[in-house]
């Protein structure tokens, strides 16, 4: 699986985005979004409900028409050239649109003739896929006899059948209990092993942060920020937190002004950034009533800091 598109005379891509806006009824949902997909790479747009991902992953595939910018796949301007394009993606939407009225087997072989895979290359193509998914024994059985984590893989495995350059996995693993969607994961690093660009969108910000080696935040059909987990993370909140429980703002405030941080509220109580200074953290132990709760900064964090509003 390799990639042909050059966004640039040196940097080669799997997939780019241009400038792309979208409104319904004169409401923006997507609003000047630029990004490129490299093979081998899984970019993840990370935002709450509503903040406009699915919109921007339905303008990647070409199910919906920018107001404006183009998106670009291989040589090929998806909203030009859409079948050509689209011949190179693999799609898994939220939705698992499987057919219930067909087998496992059939779910694939059936798909693979959208692609002109027919007879015996049809059917080598859905052992591999089953295989690879871990379906190979469920073949005869009907969709709706699997559980919700054998769905989801048999959609990402119908999503393969042929052989994408890029892979747009829209919430991927929404409802899917732990050991499902590890499963999941697994298998998305493989595609990224394989040399295929993923596209995730999700608002679980431990998938991103375990799955993605970009990210776009998003919050309004804006990017608001870019970069690695770590690297936001890093930039954003530093790399620990305190929250801290029944101590009144004003005091708060002081204590961050004094140390040089930030803090915000969350909940019923308040995130402060901590400073490298050991003697700052011993100090807000003596001032606390109830004991504060020093952790690692996460994603999360990082959201509640950039819009005030947590992920999910
Ligand atoms: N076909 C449509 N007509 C009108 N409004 C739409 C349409 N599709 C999406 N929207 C609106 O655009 C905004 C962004 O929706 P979108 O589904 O892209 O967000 P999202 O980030 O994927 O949300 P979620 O995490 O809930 O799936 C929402 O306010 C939604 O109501």
């Amino acid at each position: 699986m390799t990639s042909i598109a050059r966004s640039s005379q040196t940097e080669v891509v799997a997939l780019a985005a241009y400038d792309l806006w979208k409104s319904y009824r004169d409401r923006p949902v997507v609003q000047g979004v630029n990004f490129t997909l490299n093979p081998g790479e899984i970019l993840g747009l990370l935002g709450p409900n509503g903040a406009g991902k699915t919109t921007i992953v339905r303008m990647l595939y070409g199910s919906v028409r920018p107001d404006r910018g183009f998106v670009q796949l291989g040589q090929n301007k998806i909203q030009l050239q859409g079948r050509a394009a689209r011949a190179k993606m693999g799609i898994v939407t939220q939705e698992d649109n499987l057919d219930p009225d067909f087998t496992v087997w059939e779910n694939l072989t059936y798909f693979a003739h959208h692609y002109r895979i027919t007879g015996a290359a049809a059917r080598q193509r859905a052992g591999e896929l089953l295989a690879l998914v871990g379906l190979e024994d469920r073949g005869s059985s009907l969709v709706d006899e699997l559980s919700g984590g054998m769905k989801r893989r048999l959609v990402l495995a119908r999503a393969l059948i042929n052989h994408p350059q890029v892979v747009f996995l829209d919430e991927p693993t929404t409802g899917l209990d732990p050991n499902a969607r590890q499963d999941f994961w697994r298998l998305v690093l493989q595609l990224k092993q394989n040399g295929c660009g993923v596209l995730l969108t999700t608002h679980y910000m431990d998938e991103a942060q375990r799955l993605c080696d970009r990210l776009l935040l998003l919050q309004q059909g804006k990017i608001l920020d870019r970069g690695t987990p770590a690297e936001l993370i890093e930039r954003t909140v530093g790399l620990e937190v305190v929250e801290i429980i029944g101590v009144p703002e004003p005091t708060i405030q002081q204590l961050a002004q004094q140390a040089g941080t930030w803090y915000h509220p969350f909940g019923n109580s308040y995130l402060l950034g901590l400073p490298a200074n050991p003697q700052f953290w011993q100090q807000l132990q003596t001032i606390t009533p109830t004991p504060p709760i020093r952790r690692p900064t996460n994603l999360e964090d990082v959201f509640l800091r950039l819009t005030g509003t947590a992920l999910a």
